[in-house]
């Protein structure tokens, strides 16, 4: 192992850490203990691990944390001060021996099956089955369904974001200083990435999971600039002939040039900018990526949109003044008889600067990586910027320049990029930090752990809420796949039952409406579960996270284009065979009591 690699390691086992036994809810141990007492130690459960509604108002949910459930069986263990916290915490009558007991205590004993991490599930379909010791599953509860909620809601709010993006758009996550606290940014960064994000700012995340890092730089490098002479060192060797050039007086010329292309005066240009600009491109030659959008009036609070305003965004940009009203048609930037509104101005400045520097760059044999804009109207700006970079690749025969990367940034959420699609924008790239990892749209996701056997016999939880009622007994789960190899149905049988065949019909029924049931004739048949961990071991090795990522993909696209649009999706069936309805609703008769009418 390198020293890389160990380094890694430590890293892991440090995170890790916070993933341990007493990362659970009180009433798990008050429960082992009230299990132990009455003489349940051999029992043995069936736990099923899942969610009865799909976030996001949507109709699919990407199923992902299963790498962290495996390996938290694996260091599943109560040291010594946990044994003695629990002694100090819990009432004084508590047995001794119970403490011995919960000390030798591991995962031995447990198995668990899974669908694949990466897959996309559905309500009811349960994500685990952990089966083993009564009190050892209790004890999992909590810390499985905090391994499972948030990464599962997180890859799939990514996906969401990859969807409405399309596949020729750069994501990059940028919502560490936003994020649940440090665990729910590392989390976030990690399941981002599964979910179909490029790459992340969360160097940590990079570190620990092996993701692409990425990032341009923030406006305090710009402000911390105001004049040319807070650059000191301006000469930058050619790549090729190891020259020196002067980046100041190319940056000038060229801004002298270019001026009347950008219909900006190198007099209205922020001096501090450039000097910003170029000191970033000195440093960075062959990664200049520059945030564009800095001297924004309405950054210091002079006219603009206020926070949490929306654009109307069919229009362009709309400044709040009133005098300016600049309208666009695609790539048509059209200037209105007001002259240009503030923003507009701001961006001119921005990217005549850019501009210059990146043509002094390229003086010096290297070519500049683009723009990063974080206010204003992202379409609008984004169609200025790109014609700008046209008009330049053609008067100066740079075809690479009209081909600059525009990234965006600024609360941008799902319905900002379909808006943003609506209008037709040139953006390469979207920063998106606040609503991703937070997950604004649904905070959680209600996945539940719930008993459907004790010592083989079955358990059903019943509730006035048909939908919380529980299938109960040991279960296995099938996608069906239609004929046109897409997947059409999830089906739910009970363990005893064979397994469903290809070319043979099957009656699926709804698991609660009687007449609801249909003939499904499978093209093809997937046994959603696999053991991952039995025997105190993980049987299957957990895939690399890029494969995970490919995973999400490559499931998603097994579903039909109206189960995954944004507006009103169709929902994906998920169905019981006959055999377990029955079991079901004979268990549900036994188990509700008979009311009395008085
Ligand atoms: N063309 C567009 N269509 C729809 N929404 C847009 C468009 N352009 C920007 N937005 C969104 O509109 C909102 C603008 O917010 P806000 O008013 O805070 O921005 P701003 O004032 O330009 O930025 P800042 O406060 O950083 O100066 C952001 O959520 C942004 O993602
Ligand atoms: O908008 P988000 O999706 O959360 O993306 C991350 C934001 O973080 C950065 O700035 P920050 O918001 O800290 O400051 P700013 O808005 O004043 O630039 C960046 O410029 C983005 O705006
Ligand atoms: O690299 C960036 O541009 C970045 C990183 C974090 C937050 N906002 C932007
Ligand atoms: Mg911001």
């Amino acid at each position: 192992m390198s020293n890389t690699d160990l380094a890694t390691n430590r890293i892991m086992a440090r995170q890790n850490g916070i993933v341990q036994p007493l990362l659970t809810d009180l009433y798990q141990i008050t429960m082992a203990y009230a299990y132990w007492k009455s003489g349940k130690v051999n029992d043995v459960a069936v736990f099923d691990l899942f969610f009865r509604t799909n976030p996001f108002q949507g109709e699919f949910t990407i199923f992902a944390g299963l790498e962290e459930c495996l390996k938290f069986l694996q260091n599943f263990h109560y040291s010594d001060s946990d044994i003695e916290y629990l002694m100090q915490i819990l009432p004084d009558n508590i047995e001794p021996e119970f403490f011995a007991y919960l000390k030798d205590l591991t995962c031995k004993d447990i198995k668990l099956s899974a669908i694949e991490e990466g897959s996309v599930v559905f309500p009811r379909v349960p994500l685990l089955r952990i089966e083993g010791p009564l009190i050892v599953a209790q004890l999992l509860e909590t810390t499985l369904l905090t391994l499972v909620n948030f990464a599962s809601l997180m890859a799939t709010n990514a996906a969401r974001y990859r969807m409405v993006a399309g596949k020729n758009v750069s994501l990059l996550e940028f919502g560490l200083r936003r994020a649940q606290g440090p665990d729910g940014g590392l989390s976030a960064s990690k399941y981002a990435y599964v979910g179909g994000f490029d790459g992340t700012s969360n160097v940590l995340a990079g570190k620990m999971f092996n993701i692409p890092v990425k990032g341009t730089h923030a406006h305090s490098f710009v402000t911390s600039f105001s004049t040319l002479d807070d650059i000191t060192s301006v000469m930058l060797r050619h790549a090729d002939s190891l020259e020196q050039y002067n980046m100041l007086e190319l940056s000038l010329e060229w801004r002298k040039r270019i001026s009347s292309i950008i219909d900006v005066s190198p007099e209205e240009a922020s001096d501090g900018e450039l000097a910003a600009l170029m000191s970033y491109a000195i440093a960075f030659p062959t990664g200049f990526l520059a945030l564009v959008d800095t001297y924004d009036m309405k950054r210091y609070n002079i006219q603009g949109l206020r926070h949490g305003q929306r654009m109307n965004g069919h229009s362009g940009y709309n400044s709040n003044c009133g005098t300016n009203v600049t309208r666009i048609s695609n790539s048509t930037v059209i200037r209105s008889t007001y002259g240009y509104s503030t923003v507009e101005r701001t961006l001119r400045s921005g990217l005549l600067n850019f501009c210059a520097v990146a043509l002094a760059l390229n003086d010096c044999g290297y070519r500049a990586v683009g723009i990063r804009i974080d206010s204003g109207d992202l379409a609008y700006l984004s169609v200025l910027a790109r014609s700008t970079f046209e008009q330049i690749a053609e008067v100066f025969k740079l075809p690479w320049f009209s081909k600059l990367t525009i990234v965006a940034s600024n609360d941008i959420n799902e319905e900002t990029i379909l808006s943003l699609n609506e209008q037709g924008h040139k953006i390469d790239c979207f920063g998106i930090g606040t609503h991703l990892v937070t997950c604004q749209r649904q905070p959680a996701l209600g996945c539940v752990y719930k008993l459907v056997e004790v010592n083989g016999q079955p358990r059903i939880k019943l509730s006035q809420d048909v939908g919380k009622v529980t299938i109960p007994g040991h279960k296995e789960a099938y996608r069906l796949f239609g004929a046109d190899g897409h997947a059409l149905i999830d089906l739910l049988q009970r363990s005893s039952e064979p397994a469903p065949i290809i070319g043979q019909k099957v009656l699926c029924r709804h698991p609660f409406q009687e007449s609801k049931r249909a003939y499904v004739i499978p093209s093809k048949v997937e046994h959603l579960y696999k053991v991952y961990w039995s025997d105190g071991g993980i049987c299957i090795s957990p895939k690399p996270l890029s494969e995970v990522r490919e995973r999400v993909q490559s499931s998603l696209r097994t579903l039909r284009q109206d189960i995954k649009r944004n507006l009103n999706p169709t929902p994906y069936k998920v169905a019981v065979s006959d055999d377990l309805y029955n079991f079901i609703h004979d268990l549900w008769l036994q188990n509700a009591p008979i009311g009395e009418l008085s």
